[in-house]
């Protein structure tokens, strides 16, 4: 099985979690920035959800899981703990639903890489199933590179590259400082600043 990576924007797209445990409180902490609509099909659920829950900031129907609870899902998670259940709410995933299947990387749509977010930097990794756990290992040595510098870093990046876009350089000199600011010498603040003034100066942004 050979898995795409993909971007997603899933802003008001229905979510069903079936399962309240350990691994749909993970989906949920994964989803809660992602503005969509979470439902939790589970008769129990973990301290965490549900104070979400209390918060009004997702969905529960506290009950077993039924075919018809996906018919509107965009998304579905299966993460019970009984196979039984796991392999039900895949067989009622409707066709053009996508299914990630907590319990079986053999299964379903989508996998949930191990990722971690600067600002607008995101970094996930996949094993395609074979060891989340070197995933998870090779977010925590990213991370000691990718650090909190770069959220700021890539603002700027894209500050430069809108002023760039309305300059009056011509196309060589554009990417030329395109390159120029990869430099990690522009991590540091006074360094984009004066980047900004120098592009400034060249733009045709009001
Ligand atoms: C990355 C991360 C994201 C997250 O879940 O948030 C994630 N698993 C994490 C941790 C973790 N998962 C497991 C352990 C226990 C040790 C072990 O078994 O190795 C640990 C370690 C721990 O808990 O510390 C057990 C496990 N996981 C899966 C199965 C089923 C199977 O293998 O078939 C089983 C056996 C269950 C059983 O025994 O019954 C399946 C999947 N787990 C995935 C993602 C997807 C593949 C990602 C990839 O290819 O890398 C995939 C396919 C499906 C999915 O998308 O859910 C997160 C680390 C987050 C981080 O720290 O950054
Ligand atoms: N993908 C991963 O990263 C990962 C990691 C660990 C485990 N797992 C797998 O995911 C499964 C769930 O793990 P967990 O740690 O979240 O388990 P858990 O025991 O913490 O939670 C299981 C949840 O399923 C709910 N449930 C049970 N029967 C149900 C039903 N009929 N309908 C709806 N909900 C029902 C329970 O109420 C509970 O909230 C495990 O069986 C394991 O195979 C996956």
């Amino acid at each position: 099985m050979a898995m795409t990576p993909l971007m997603v924007d899933l802003a008001e797209k229905s979510v069903v979690i079936i399962g309240g445990g350990h691994v749909a409180e993970r989906r949920v902490n994964t989803l809660l920035e992602s503005g969509a609509s979470i439902t939790i099909i589970s008769p129990e659920i973990s301290e965490k959800i549900r104070s979400l829950w209390e918060t009004g900031l997702l969905n529960w129907q506290q009950k077993d899981f039924e075919t018809e609870d996906l018919a509107e899902a965009f998304l579905v998670i299966a993460a019970t703990d009984n196979p039984d259940v796991n392999q039900a709410a895949a067989k009622a995933t409707p066709p053009n639903s996508l299914l990630n299947a907590a319990a079986d990387a053999d299964q379903g749509d989508v996998h949930f890489p191990s990722y971690f977010k600067q600002g607008k930097l995101s970094i996930g990794i996949s094993t395609n199933g074979a060891s989340p756990m070197l995933s998870a290992k090779i977010k925590r040595q990213l991370q000691l590179t990718y650090n909190s510098d770069y959220g700021n870093y890539v603002d700027f990046l894209c500050e430069v590259r809108q002023l760039i876009n309305h300059s009056t350089l011509v196309k060589t000199e554009q990417k030329s400082i395109l390159r120029e600011v990869l430099s990690e010498d522009f991590l540091n603040n006074s360094k984009q600043r004066q980047m900004i003034e120098r592009l400034s100066e060249r733009s045709t942004m009001k």
